[in-house]
C-alpha cells in the first residue's frame, strides 16, 4: 500500500513550470530520498505530498487514513520544510507545549522526554532566538516526532546537526521506519541516502526519475 501518489503532477508559479508531470509512489513504512541539486524543487515535492501546495495538473493522493475533514495537514505527518521554523522569543519547550496543545495527544513528560532524546534540556529558559542552528533544527525535528506521527517529511533532515546529532537522529529514524513509519527525506548526501533509504527518487529539470 502507498501512503502518498503524485500522477501526472505539474506545478507552475507564477506561469514558470517548476514541476511536470512527476509520478512518484511513497510505500507505507519504507524510507524514500529525493536528492537533486539546489532549486530542483525538492521542497516543493515535500509541500505537495503534506497538500501545503496544490499542483497545477495531475494528482495527489493521500491515503484515506490519513485525511480528516477540515484539516490542511494530514493526520500522523510530522512535517519540517525549508528548515526549523519556531516563535523565537519563546523557550524551546513552550514551543513545544503550544503545538502539543493542539491535539491533545501527549503530556508534559512526553515533551521532556523528546527534548532529551534530541539533546535539548527540557528546563532552559532561554528563548529559540538564542539557539543555535543545530539546536533549532534538532527543535523541528523533536516537533515532527514527538507525537508518534507515522509519516515524516524532512527537508534535510541532518542540517546543522554535529556528528553525535547526526548520528542520534539517524538512529531515530531508523527505529521509527523500522516501527512501521514512513519517511520521506531530502539529502545532498549520496552516504545519508545509501545508509537511510529504501527508494531514491532524483529530481532534476522539473522532473523525478527512480534512481
Ligand atoms: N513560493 C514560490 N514562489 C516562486 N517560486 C518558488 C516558490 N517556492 C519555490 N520556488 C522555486 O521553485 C524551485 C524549487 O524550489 P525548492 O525549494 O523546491 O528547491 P529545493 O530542491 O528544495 O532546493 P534546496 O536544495 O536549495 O533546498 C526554485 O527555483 C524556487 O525558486
Amino acid at each position: 500500500m502507498n501512503i502518498i501518489e503524485l500522477h501526472e503532477v505539474s506545478l507552475e508559479i507564477r506561469k514558470r513550470p517548476l514541476l511536470t508531470d512527476v509520478n512518484l509512489t511513497v510505500p507505507t513504512g519504507e524510507a524514500v530520498a529525493l536528492v537533486g541539486a539546489n532549486g530542483s524543487g525538492k521542497s516543493l515535492l515535500l509541500r505537495l505530498m503534506c497538500l501545503l501546495a496544490k499542483p497545477t495538473s495531475g494528482r495527489v493522493i493521500v491515503a484515506k487514513s490519513h485525511l480528516a475533514s477540515g484539516r490542511e495537514m494530514p493526520l500522523g505527518f510530522g512535517v519540517v520544510i525549508d528548515g526549523p521554523a519556531a516563535m523565537e522569543h519563546r523557550s524551546g519547550i513552550d514551543n513545544l507545549r503550544y503545538l502539543a496543545r493542539i491535539r491533545g495527544l501527549i503530556s508534559d513528560e512526553d515533551i521532556s522526554r523528546w527534548m532529551h532524546e534530541f539533546g535539548l534540556d527540557p528546563l532552559s529558559r532561554q528563548p529559540v532566538r538564542q539557539y543555535s542552528q543545530g539546536m533549532k533544527q534538532r527543535l523541528a525535528l523533536a516537533q515532527a516526532m514527538m507525537e508518534g506521527q507515522d509519516v515524516l517529511l524532512l527537508d534535510e533532515p541532518f542540517n546543522a546537526l554535529d556528528r553525535d546529532g547526526v548520528s542520534q537522529v539517524k538512529t531515530l529514524l531508523q527505529q521509527r521506519v523500522s516501527d512501521g513509519s514512513t519517511l520521506v527525506f531530502t539529502s545532498h548526501l549520496q552516504g545519508d541516502v545509501s545508509e537511510l533509504a529504501d527508494r531514491a527518487y532524483l529530481v532534476e529539470g522539473g522532473t523525478v526519475s527512480r534512481i
